[in-house]
């Protein structure tokens, strides 16, 4: 049955069929057209703020769109400072090294220089002085152009500044930035002067480089020609330092770390110091010689870690006298109390020093080695000197015919 309302309406439309007529034509353009009658009411409820900042947004949309053709050059910055991981500001080594290069690759063109003293070694590091013009280098037949700026006249905050043109963005940052950085990388380490770092004792938890490392020059004098050994093993050792070293490519085409681990054993006295001095004289690396069983835990070796530098050599002497690393993984567990942790005394666990070796920290700095030394390479768990993580066993031996004959050589001569 039909409602009240139905029965009024067919009365009407009885009385006045035009409107049965148009009322479905109007109601179809209403639905239809409905946004042009609610716009002005929506309008009229919006506050004029909202609306202007509608417009400005727009606007500016539009304007950066028209940009690029009056201004087609692209800016990037380069900080002096960064924030690690634990939210310190630290010194950045992309800027240093950006500096590095810019001082070795446009020094010919700028006129006015500023002199840092070196942060190793007794020399200056001449660098762009703020506000000079720019300076201009060469990539591929591309001119970039350089300059130096402070952020604030009272902030140690400075920065390198690129401009290139827009056509060129692809270039620069996949090629020539990483090339900036290997150029200036292989810079500083032709100068600087390398140094032997041994960790400190208690590491706070906000330890910055210098509150976890001390260090002396590095002043070694073995070298591998004058490392008694068998000349073939010698000649292994170096082809296996000159791979790793011209490996970048390899490490990344293969997703691991670019890092090598070697594992020195033998009887005392028979030379493992003394490769390693003759490998970071040969590599021209530095040398961090961690002293385990000062550490509190897993963390302070985590810390030690990330405060190291790419182009290094970590060393862990005497592993098998380390607490808590020698013997199988069944041993270790006898050393940990009734609840599952670590007795006292046993701070460094095994599956921490693993982690250090080749967790997800091992690609932190990049292009680094790690050596560990034994007299007893029978007690050391097979999990820590496998093949991969120590990539190569180097047997120290008492003085053979061969190395007695260099020996002799190097004292006659
Ligand atoms: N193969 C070698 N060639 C040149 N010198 C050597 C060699 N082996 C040992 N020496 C000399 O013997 C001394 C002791 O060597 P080194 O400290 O390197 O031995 P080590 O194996 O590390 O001993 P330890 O296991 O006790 O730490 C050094 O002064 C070093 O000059």
């Amino acid at each position: 049955m039909a409602g009240p309302d139905e029965a009024k309406m067919a009365a009407m439309v009885r009385s006045w069929p035009w409107v049965g007529m148009l009322m479905p034509m109007v109601l179809r353009h209403l639905r239809k057209s409905a946004w042009l009658y609610l716009m002005p009411m929506v309008a009229a409820c919006v506050p004029i703020g909202v609306l202007r900042a509608y417009f400005e947004r727009s606007l500016r949309r539009c304007v950066r769109r028209l940009l690029p053709f009056f201004d087609p050059f692209i800016t990037v910055d380069i900080a002096s400072l960064r924030e690690d991981y634990m939210d310190k500001i630290k010194s950045s080594d992309a800027y240093e090294e950006v500096k590095a290069h810019l001082s070795a690759a446009c020094s010919r063109e700028a006129r006015h220089f500023r002199a840092e003293g070196a942060d190793e070694g007794t020399g200056f590091v001449l660098s762009m002085r703020e506000g000079q013009d720019e300076v201009a280098d060469e990539f591929r037949g591309v001119t970039i152009w350089w300059s130096a700026l402070k952020e604030d006249d009272y902030d140690m905050r400075r920065c390198c500044r690129l401009t290139f043109h827009q056509r060129h963005r692809k270039l620069i940052v996949d090629e020539y930035l990483p090339h900036v950085r290997r150029c200036g990388r292989a810079a500083m380490s032709g100068t600087r002067r390398r140094r032997l770092y041994t960790n400190k004792t208690n590491l706070s938890y906000s330890a910055s480089r210098k509150d976890v490392w001390s260090y002396i020059d590095f002043h070694h004098p073995t070298t591998f020609e004058t490392l008694a050994m068998h000349p073939d093993k010698k000649q292994m050792i170096i082809d296996d330092l000159n791979d790793f070293r011209s490996s970048e490519d390899y490490y990344l085409r293969i997703g691991k770390a670019w890092k090598r681990g070697y594992l020195l054993y033998g009887p005392p006295g028979t030379g493992k110091s003394t490769m390693i001095a003759a490998m970071a004289n040969y590599l021209n690396y530095t040398v961090y010689d961690i002293e385990l069983t000062t550490l509190k835990s897993n963390n302070d070796l985590r810390k030690l870690f990330v405060e190291t530098t790419g182009k290094s050599i970590i060393v862990i002497e005497d592993i098998d006298c380390s607490l808590n690393l020698t013997g199988s993984r069944a041993a270790m567990a006898q050393t940990k109390r009734a609840d599952g942790a670590p007795k006292k005394g046993s701070v460094v666990t095994l599956s921490g020093l693993l982690n250090f070796i080749d967790g997800i920290w091992s690609a932190h700095s990049g292009e680094w080695i790690i050596v560990f030394t034994t007299n007893h390479l029978d007690k050391l768990d097979a999990a820590l000197i496998r093949r991969g993580r120590m990539d190569l066993h180097i047997e120290m031996s008492y003085c053979g015919f061969e190395a007695f004959k260099r020996i002799w050589r190097i004292l006659t001569s």
